[in-house]
């Protein structure tokens, strides 16, 4: 490696300082060694730089601290103290906006964090704070350098402490694209939306030889922390994707739909698709059956503009989705029941990823629309034991909490508790439509009937011809689609092929709405 003591003799005039830097500069463009940018290539990843330069916009990239170098000492760290210490810090622009980055560079110390490293990181997340505009974290780190011990753990200490500070505030997105331990693993789970890329990346507290020291198990790192096991089973990782390329593009479409920060409006563009345009395959969409599953993401592609939209966790609580899209030009977020998935029913982790969801959607200025079609909570020992009622609180306390405009429509079936969670007008949605296809209710007419006519159907002579004639009842008297709308719980009931339509002029007047909560520290969520 280049140092200023390797430079030739007589190279102080101002020529010679210049070549001096530029050399400086090469060297640490070109980074640790070829030998380790080989090994990164083997593993099919790209290097730190390459990852900026696929982020951002063409040669948009402004380094802050290249030239950094830790200072520790013991374990041979003296002879070994690279340029930039394994982080590459700055900001550049993504779609002509600024964004703030920091990218692991795994060739240096495996991306292990060291004091240096951190507050590097530490500087470049009180710029993006300071600044208001986004931060990308591209993750390839080993977590806490071993060799600098406490300093290594005080650096992710102030990490995690900005991340915090940060929520709600920027936008942060974190990209795994290598294994990511300990420190690097739990930074991410602070911010908005995590990215990973299937194969090359991995997200653990503590990896497969200490897992198999301590209870004895044998598991892959990508069996333990991969990108499917985080995208489906634990729900830590919003977005996978097979390749870096697709991955990185795909955040900087997340980014075209989100502001800078929460005092500004997401970005809007000028929309080609007609607001009137009328969805007259919707009728066809959704079966009038309540018992007959279809897809809800067709309604949703129906309805917004180009039939375009962002699924966040696509792939975990697959009965409900969550989706970023435009209506009109302006960002909007979805939350809707998938009755082709466990019947659209809410369960733990349902409940768990709308609340996400909805807060993100808060803090960022966009407005909800919540599609329903939900027979109730999921019943059964394993969702109470699991803590049903406390995370269905959380999704019921985002929804309570959230001040952006909300609009709700039933399309199909709404029962119980399920019905007032998902942004009833009792819990403050802005406006709620329904399709004349709906009923809200208690519950179902098999089941009300068998509750509120229990003693009449056991006492009739023919118990199932009561039941039947029971059921009927329940439904003509209760179920009609115009029981909400006539007591004012539901604003209108609506032609479904009206429902673009009525959801963007409803959102065009509600886009000045202003709302307060009454002054506090904080809320005590459920957790
Ligand atoms: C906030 C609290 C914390 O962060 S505690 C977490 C501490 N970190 C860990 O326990 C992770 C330890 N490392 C590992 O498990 C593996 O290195 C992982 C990350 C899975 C990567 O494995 P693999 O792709 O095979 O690479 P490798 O082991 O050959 O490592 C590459 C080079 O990086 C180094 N390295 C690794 N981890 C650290 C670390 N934490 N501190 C300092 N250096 C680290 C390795 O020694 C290796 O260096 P070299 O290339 O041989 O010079």
């Amino acid at each position: 490696m280049t140092t200023v003591e390797d430079l030739p003799a007589g190279a102080n005039d101002a020529r010679g300082r210049v070549a001096e830097l530029h050399a400086i500069r090469e060297q640490v463009r070109r980074g640790p060694s070829e030998r380790a940018t080989e090994a990164q290539r083997a593993k099919g990843k790209l290097t730190a730089r390459e990852r900026i330069e696929l982020l951002l916009d063409e040669d948009s990239f402004n380094e802050v601290e290249p030239l950094r170098r830790h200072r520790a000492t013991g374990f041979g760290l003296e002879a070994k103290k690279p340029y930039t210490d394994g982080v590459i810090t700055g900001w550049g622009t993504v779609h002509g906006r600024t964004v703030f980055v920091y990218a692991h560079d795994f060739r240096i110390f495996g991306g292990a964090l060291g004091e240096a490293h951190a507050t590097k990181i530490h500087k470049i997340m009180d710029m993006a704070i300071q600044a208001g505009a986004p931060l990308v974290s591209l993750n390839d780190g080993a977590g806490a350098r071993i060799q600098e011990g406490v300093s290594a753990l005080a650096g992710y200490g102030g990490i995690f402490q900005r991340n915090t500070k940060a929520s709600g505030v920027i936008p942060q997105i974190s990209v795994m694209l290598g294994p990511c331990a300990g420190g690097a693993a739990y930074s991410p789970a602070l911010t908005d939306f995590v990215f990973m890329v299937r194969e090359t990346s991995q997200m653990f507290i503590t990896g497969p030889d200490v897992v198999r020291a301590v209870t004895g198990e044998e598991i892959t790192q990508n069996g333990l922390g991969g990108a499917d096991v985080h995208a489906e089973t634990s729900g830590v990782c919003h977005f996978a994707y097979d390749d870096e390329q697709t991955c990185l593009e795909e955040v900087r479409y997340l980014l075209s739909l989100l502001p800078a920060n929460n005092r500004e409006n997401p970005p809007a563009v000028p929309c080609e698709d007609p607001a009137d345009r009328s969805g007259d395959a919707l009728l066809d969409l959704v079966p009038a059956d309540g018992n007959r599953p279809y897809d809800m993401r067709k309604v949703i592609e129906e309805i917004v503009d180009d039939g375009e939209y962002l699924e966040v966790h696509e792939r975990w609580a697959t009965n409900i989705i969550c989706a970023l899209s435009r209506f009109d030009g302006k960002v909007v977020g979805t939350i809707a029941n998938q009755p082709q998935s466990l019947a659209g029913v809410l369960d733990i982790e349902a409940s768990e990823k709308a609340a996400r969801f909805v807060q993100m959607c808060d803090a960022f200025n966009i407005p909800i629309v919540t599609l329903l079609d939900v027979p109730g909570f999921l019943p059964g020992v394993d969702q109470e034991h699991g803590g049903i009622i406390r995370h269905g609180a959380k999704l019921l306390y985002a929804y309570c909490n959230a001040t952006v405009p909300r609009i709700s429509i039933v399309l199909r079936k709404a029962y119980g508790g399920a019905y007032i969670v998902m942004d009833s007008q009792s819990i403050g949605a802005d406006l709620t439509y329904a399709w004349p296809t709906n009923e809200i209710a208690v519950m179902g007419a098999e089941g009300a009937a068998n509750v509120i006519f229990r003693k009449q159907i056991a006492e009739a002579d023919d118990s199932e011809a009561m039941r039947t004639r029971m059921v009927k009842e329940y439904k003509s008297e209760l179920m009609h689609p115009y029981y909400a709308a006539e007591r004012g719980l539901v604003d209108d009931v609506i032609d479904p092929a009206d429902t673009r339509r009525t959801l963007i002029r409803a959102l065009d007047m509600l886009r000045t709405k202003h709302a307060d909560l009454p002054a506090r520290k904080h809320g005590n969520p459920p957790q």
